[in-house]
């Protein structure tokens, strides 16, 4: 960066954090999560083998508005792809800023996502997208009303890598939907890892 002239102001960095890694899966922990979720415990057991193939994991992706989220989520879920893994987008059916049905970023990058409510809507409807996945990357996080929920089961029961894009906070500063609820999950596996 350049000197600055007096009187000039330091340009703003819009950071957009990601934490990761979360929630690396403890059994005693899915095991609890399972049983506060109402699951039985056969149907805890057939669900943490649907997906041996990768190991719980949550990861983070925030920022505000314009940071660069929607653009880092992409190319996680490239990324992922790239290393065979099967993954899955979903967006917030609330995001019609550009499509329907496609994550989309500001400078026009975008990919094929499922666009729902809810996050139990996209189980209900592409439960065998669910089942087949071993990766799951959600924009917009922020809008869904189940996303600590979904992300827990997701990651803790079913052993998938969860990706989670969303705002840090809405415009007055103040958290928004579930996002910040997601950063705790952290704490299961060990100390957080910052970066920008
Ligand atoms: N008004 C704008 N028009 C076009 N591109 C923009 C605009 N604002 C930001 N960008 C670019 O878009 C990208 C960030 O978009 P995106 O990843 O969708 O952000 P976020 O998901 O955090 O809102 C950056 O490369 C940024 O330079
Ligand atoms: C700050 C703020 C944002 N929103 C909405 C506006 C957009 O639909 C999304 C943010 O999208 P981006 O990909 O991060 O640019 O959230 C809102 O409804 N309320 C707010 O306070």
């Amino acid at each position: 960066m350049g000197s600055l002239t007096p009187g000039e102001r330091v340009p703003r960095r819009r950071p957009v954090w990601h934490i990761r890694p979360a929630a690396q899966i403890a059994r005693h922990h899915t095991q609890l999560l399972c049983t506060a979720a109402g699951s039985s415990s056969s149907e805890a057991a057939t669900a943490r083998h649907t997906n041996s193939a990768t190991a719980g994991q949550l990861d983070l992706i925030i920022g505000p508005m314009f940071a660069g989220k929607t653009s880092a989520l992409l190319k996680r879920v490239n990324d992922l792809e790239a290393q065979g893994l099967t993954v899955v987008a979903i967006k917030s059916a609330k995001d019609t800023r550009y499509h329907a049905s496609r994550l989309v970023t500001h400078d026009g990058q975008s990919r094929e996502c499922f666009a729902a409510s809810s996050l139990a809507e996209f189980k209900e409807h592409q439960a065998s997208e669910y089942r087949a996945s071993q990766a799951i990357a959600i924009d917009e996080a922020q809008f869904f009303p189940d996303l600590l929920e979904f992300c827990l089961e997701a990651a803790e029961r079913d052993n998938k890598l969860v990706v989670v894009a969303g705002l840090s906070g809405d415009f007055r500063r103040k958290r928004f939907g579930e996002v910040l609820d997601l950063v705790p999950l952290d704490a299961i596996a060990g100390p957080l890892a910052l970066s920008v």
